[in-house]
């Protein structure tokens, strides 16, 4: 058994990235929402606690506490933020509605006397104070301790920025040490981790692999599975997995719902089932979900249909099955941190994801997903641990709606085709430019994006080519560069190679007259645009 860390969710934007760091430092760790049940916090087995940051403010009557049991498990708790008010209101402190209010770099007095802080900080003051810069972002504070506290850090603007009582191994900080920009972030975190609560680091993949593969294999038992295989990365490691798991027991369905891009279906059809041996049943369901598309605009109305649609293939797939029992998805961590946040005090949906969520209660297949504790990177590794080829898992994700939420508006097959051309020529340059073609190992433009795609816009506009008038179809290009996909900014991709995709998407595609790139970051836009 790994020792593991439990974070309880009061609602922060920013609580998977807890995960992550704690994570990064070897450590398994679990998000739950903050309002668990005491018995679930003594059942559980933290080798620590900590609590998130949130949208509330503990001044106001009816916001989240933390679980009493969280304080009288005997185990180490970190409060963040929200969690440090709540700490500070719950065991006898005060919090006060700050007058003011501090969002992003600020730079912490640290003092070293704490087993959390000592000897971490980024800089040395002349008058010998440690300082360490940070990542703020609230309005309220602690302005007395409860008993038994000491001070550890602060700022002119905060000045009981941090708090411990060692000897009940509470810490706390008004700072967000699990963003990158909170420089030391990292090196908190695995203090907290490792020499507070006393974990190891014993979180990694073979060992991973070989538990997972067990574990897979007692749920299963001797049942059939069918697996969602998209060919993006999280069904292809799912289906890796799980196919070293169970062999011949799964069964892949690739779904053509018409929205993939150009030629997907036979590179994913020739990956799996030629190169590694897994069965996959290729579904035509074109007809059926552009039938279902047809007159309909509304963004969450058409991947409410989508979403829906899959169910249906999946379930008729299964029928024909002589013993399947579960359904398996490439669902990983973020995916459930997001819908989980659908019912979430506070938190709002911005989007509904087909995959999780969307199964209906008729769905007669129990749920098979094997990488619901895994973040991308760590699904990337995974699959290259399990011996996927590095194209396949280091491919950019492609969403499970595919062309359908780039389609603005309606969804036709005239545009989808026209996109899959536009979209095509983009991927292409991007893989055939480097960021710097002269370095000793060129990384193409393809591989320092994230993400990257053309977008159909339903609107036409006037050109000129070869004299004559054009009134024809306007695509956008789109790309990113994100560690999470859930913060973004748009790729300063060089002019040159812009003018050159624009160039041979007008030449190329008739019917397309205008290319535009976006350059809005995430938020406030998002990385699709539907
Ligand atoms: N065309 C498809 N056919 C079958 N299943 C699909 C298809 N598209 C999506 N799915 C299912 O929906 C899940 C969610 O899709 P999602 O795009 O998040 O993951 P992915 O395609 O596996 O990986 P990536 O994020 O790299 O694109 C997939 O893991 C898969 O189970
Ligand atoms: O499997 C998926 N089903 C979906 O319904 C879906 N919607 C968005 N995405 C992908 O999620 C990431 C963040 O996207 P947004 O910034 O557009 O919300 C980006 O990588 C998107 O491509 C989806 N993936
Ligand atoms: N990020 C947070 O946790 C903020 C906590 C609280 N809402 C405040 O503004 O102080
Ligand atoms: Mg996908």
């Amino acid at each position: 058994m790994h020792s593991k860390i439990l974070i309880l969710d009061f609602g922060s934007q920013v609580t998977q990235l807890i995960a992550r760091r704690v994570r990064d430092a070897g450590v398994f760790s679990e998000v739950h929402p903050y309002d668990v049940s005491d018995e679930f916090i003594k059942n559980y087995g933290a080798a620590g606690i900590i609590l998130s940051g949130g949208p509330n403010s503990v001044t106001e009557g009816d916001t989240p506490r933390a679980p009493l049991a969280v304080f009288e498990a005997g185990v180490p708790v970190l409060g963040i933020c929200y969690g440090m008010q709540t700490m500070a209101e719950q065991l006898g402190g005060k919090v006060e509605n700050g007058l003011v209010r501090e969002f992003g770099y600020a730079e912490v007095r640290a003092r070293s006397h704490t087993a959390l802080l000592k000897d971490i900080h980024d800089f040395v003051t002349p008058e010998g104070h440690g300082m360490l810069k940070v990542w703020m972002s609230h309005g309220d504070k602690v302005n007395e301790m409860p008993p038994g506290f000491k001070l550890m850090a602060s700022t002119d603007n905060c000045p009981i920025a941090a708090m411990a009582d060692e000897d009940r191994r509470f810490y706390a900080v008004q700072f967000h040490p699990e963003v990158t920009h909170t420089v030391q972030g990292e090196a908190i975190i695995g203090r907290f981790v490792h020499d507070i609560c006393g974990c190891q680091s014993d979180w990694n993949m073979p060992d991973y692999i070989a538990e997972a593969v067990a574990a897979i294999r007692a749920q299963v038992g001797s049942d059939e599975v069918i697996l969602g295989l998209s060919g993006g990365v999280d069904s292809s490691v799912a289906a890796a997995l799980i196919h070293r798991a169970i062999g011949d027991q799964l069964t892949c369905v690739f779904v053509d719902h018409g929205l993939l891009r150009q030629d997907e279906g036979k590179m994913v059809m020739e990956m799996f089932a030629n190169n590694l041996g897994v069965k996959v049943i290729h579904v035509d369901a074109t007809a059926q979900f552009m039938g279902h598309l047809t007159g309909v605009t509304d963004p969450e109305a058409k991947r409410k249909i989508i979403g829906r649609e899959f169910v249906e293939v999946f379930q008729a797939e299964s029928a024909k099955l002589s013993n399947a029992k579960w359904l398996a998805q490439g669902t990983i961590y973020p995916d459930v941190i997001e819908s989980a946040g659908k019912g979430k005090k506070g938190s709002h949906t911005i989007k509904s994801h087909h995959n999780v969520g969307g199964l209906p209660d008729t769905l007669n297949l129990k749920l098979l997903e094997p990488l619901r504790e895994l973040f991308k990177d760590e699904v990337r590794k995974l699959g290259v641990a399990l011996g996927l080829p590095h194209g396949m898992v280091y491919r950019h994700p492609f969403p499970g709606p595919g062309l359908g939420v780039r389609i603005l508006g309606e969804v036709k097959k005239e545009f989808a085709d026209l996109l899959r051309k536009a979209d095509a020529i983009f991927i292409e340059e991007l893989r055939t430019n480097f960021v710097d073609p002269n370095a000793e190992k060129p990384v193409s433009w393809y591989d320092a994006t994230s993400q990257a795609f053309a977008v159909f816009l339903p609107v036409k506009s006037v050109g000129v080519m070869g004299d004559g008038r054009t009134y024809d179809y306007v695509v956008a290009l789109r790309a990113v560069q994100t560690q999470d996909f859930m913060t973004a900014h748009w790729a300063h991709l060089p002019h040159e190679l812009l003018g050159k995709v624009s160039n041979r998407i007008i030449n190329e595609v008739r019917g397309i007259n205008r290319v535009v790139y976006d350059i809005s970051g995430k938020p406030p836009a998002t990385i699709e645009w539907e």
